[in-house]
C-alpha cells in the first residue's frame, strides 16, 4: 500500500502517543513490580489519551502490551511474576489514533543492568537504527535485512528469524514481511509512501526460538538473553520518517 502525504500526519500522531506511553511507563519498571501491573498502567494511559489498544482482542490476545523478560524473545504475556534485579524486558505497545496504528517497543531494566545485557541492548538498538538508515527509496527490503544481520553477527550475536516486521497504516499488519536478515539488493524495492515496522530481535546465543504451551510466549531455545527494539516508519523522498521516536528525545529513558 502506498500512502499520501496527509497520511504521514496521522501516523505521526499515533506513533507519538505510543512512544509517549513507553516514556511514561519507564518509572514504573522497578524491582518487585509485576508485569501485569505495568500492563494495567499502560491500559489506563491508552484510555486516558482517548486512543484504542490494537492488541486487546487481536487474535484472542487480551492485553494492551506484550512484556518479554530476559530470554523471552517476544509476545510475553503480562503476569504476576515480580521483576528481579537485573531483569531486562521489552515492552511493546500498539495504539490506534483516528484509525492510524502506532507500533513500537523498547527495552527496560529493573535495577542494575549487567554488562553483557548492556552490550545486547546497545547492539540491538544500533541494529534497528542501521536498518532505518538503509530504508530509503530505491533500496530494497533485502538491504534493510542485510544491514541489520551483518552488524549483529559482526558483534558475535544472532538475529531471530522466526518473527519479522510488517506493513501497517490503517491496519495492524499488512504485507510485506520485513525480514531482519537478508542479502543486499534482494526483495521488493522501497517506495515513497510505504509504512512499515522494523523490529529486530537479537539473541546473545543461537537464533532458534520456540513458543511455550501458552501458545504466545516465544523464548530462545538455548535460554540465552534476547532483546528487541521496534519503530514504525514511513518512506519519504529523503529516506525514512520515524513515527515512534520518544517525544522526550531519549529513545531509552532507563538506559541510553
Ligand atoms: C499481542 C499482539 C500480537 C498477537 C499476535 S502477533 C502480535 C504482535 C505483537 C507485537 C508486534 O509488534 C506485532 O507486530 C504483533
Ligand atoms: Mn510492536
Ligand atoms: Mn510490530
Amino acid at each position: 500500500r502506498i500512502h499520501e502525504a496527509a497520511d504521514f500526519a496521522g501516523m505521526n500522531k499515533a506513533g507519538r502517543l505510543a512512544a509517549q506511553i513507553l516514556d511514561d511507563i519507564a518509572e514504573h519498571v522497578t524491582v518487585g513490580q509485576r508485569t501485569a501491573e505495568i500492563d494495567r498502567l499502560i491500559t489506563k494511559m491508552v484510555e486516558g489519551a482517548g486512543a484504542t489498544s490494537a492488541t486487546i482482542g487481536y487474535k484472542g490476545y487480551q492485553h494492551a502490551s506484550c512484556i518479554s523478560v530476559n530470554h523471552v524473545v517476544c509476545h510475553g504475556i503480562p503476569g504476576d511474576k515480580k521483576l528481579k534485579d537485573g531483569d531486562i524486558l521489552n515492552i511493546d505497545v500498539t495504539v490506534i489514533v483516528d484509525g492510524w496504528y502506532g507500533d513500537t517497543s523498547r527495552m527496560y531494566v529493573a535495577g542494575k543492568l549487567g554488562r553483557k545485557a548492556e552490550r545486547l541492548l546497545q547492539v540491538t538498538h544500533d541494529s534497528l537504527m542501521l536498518g532505518i538508515e538503509a530504508a530509503r527509496p530505491g533500496n530494497t527490503f533485502g538491504d534493510i535485512g542485510a544491514a541489520i544481520q551483518t552488524y549483529v553477527e559482526e558483534q558475535g550475536m544472532s538475529v531471530v528469524r522466526d518473527f519479522c516486521g510488517h506493513g501497517l497504516g490503517r491496519v495492524f499488519h499488512a504485507p510485506p514481511n520485513v525480514l531482519h536478515y537478508g542479502r543486499p539488493g534482494t526483495g521488493p524495492t522501497l517506495e515513497e509512501g510505504m509504512f512499515f515496522t522494523i523490529e529486530p530481535m537479537v539473541n546473545l546465543g543461537r537464533p532458534d526460538t520456540k513458543v511455550l504451551a501458552d501458545d504466545w510466549t516465544a523464548v530462545t531455545r538455548d535460554k540465552s538473553l534476547s532483546a528487541q527494539f521496534e519503530h514504525s516508519i514511513g518512506i519519504t523522498a529523503q529516506g525514512a520518517e520515524v513515527f515512534t521516536l520518544s517525544p522526550g528525545g531519549r529513545f531509552h529513558p532507563t538506559w541510553g
